[in-house]
């Protein structure tokens, strides 16, 4: 079953283009790692897929109907950028934090009832956090508050997970923790994760499939290619084939 299919995409901000012609599919149970350099546009396709932007070309589809259109959005657990750390002042607790995602289902101005607190504990505890339902989230660690933003989207047990870049400024435990845990409900629970990320080196060996871009367009690595990328080697295909060429005298 197809989650996301993206067809044919281009995009830029103003005059200045960020990427073209990206196709790409995420099928269920996928765990799949987005990666490229700095700037080569990864949170812009999230923001694409979010339907928070509109591609000049192409087209989106979620769970099979257009993004434009795509109502079910609680089907969609998104950990953006940083998460809680830029508000890690506001004076909530992990467990709020958590319940104030089930606003669908209690309704904006009412009180939360025992099955929602019910609920909210339960993703606590599945990202090892029930302990701290209580604490003001100013008093969490970085590696805590990420897992607060993981029980945030999974309260509303969500078929995917998107996260951008859930390991900046965490420790390297926290982040082998991390990997763990995703590739844990990734198996186990057939939960479907997109995740970009920096992070190859230690992300390879749980991912399903790495997709890169890179110079304004998108592939999927093959094998050979994420050992390149691993030793520090890695060029982009659309950069390999020139070089080929070249060779050949083509040109
Ligand atoms: N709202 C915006 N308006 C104009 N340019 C933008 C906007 N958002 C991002 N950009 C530019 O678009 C390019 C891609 O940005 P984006 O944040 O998508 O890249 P990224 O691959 O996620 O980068 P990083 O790895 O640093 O997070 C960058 O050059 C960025 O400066």
């Amino acid at each position: 079953m197809k989650i996301i299919e993206v067809n044919n995409i281009s995009f830029g901000y103003s005059n200045m283009p960020i990427f073209s012609e990206v196709d790409f599919t995420i099928n269920k149970g996928d765990f799949v790692a987005i990666i490229g350099a700095n700037g080569s546009g990864k949170s812009t396709l999230l923001k694409l897929v979010l339907g928070e932007l509109v591609p000049s070309t192409g087209q989106i589809r979620l769970f099979n109907e257009d993004v434009q259109h795509f109502k079910e959005w609680s089907k969609i657990g998104y950990v953006p950028q940083k998460g809680l750390s830029s508000h890690s002042n506001f004076p909530a607790t992990a467990e709020e934090i958590v319940m104030a995602n089930l606003f669908s289902q209690i309704g904006l101005l009412r009180f939360p009832k025992k099955e929602h607190r019910e609920k909210a504990h339960t993703a606590l505890k599945q990202v090892g956090m029930q302990e701290y339902a209580k604490e003001l989230i100013g008093n969490l660690s970085g590696g805590q508050l990420q897992r607060v933003m993981l029980a945030r989207v999974m309260v509303n047990e969500p078929d995917i997970m998107i996260l951008d870049e859930p390991t900046t400024g965490l420790d390297t435990e926290t982040i082998k923790g991390l990997y763990q845990w995703l590739n844990k409900i990734n198996k186990e629970a057939g939960l479907t994760i997109l995740m970009v990320t920096h992070d190859i080196a230690n992300v390879h060996q749980h991912v399903s499939r790495i997709l890169c871009l890179e110079e304004g367009s998108l592939i999927e690595l093959n094998k050979e290619q994420i050992h390149h990328e691993l030793s520090h080697k890695h060029k982009h295909p659309k950069n390999n084939k020139a070089e080929r060429i070249d060779k050949n005298g083509d040109i």
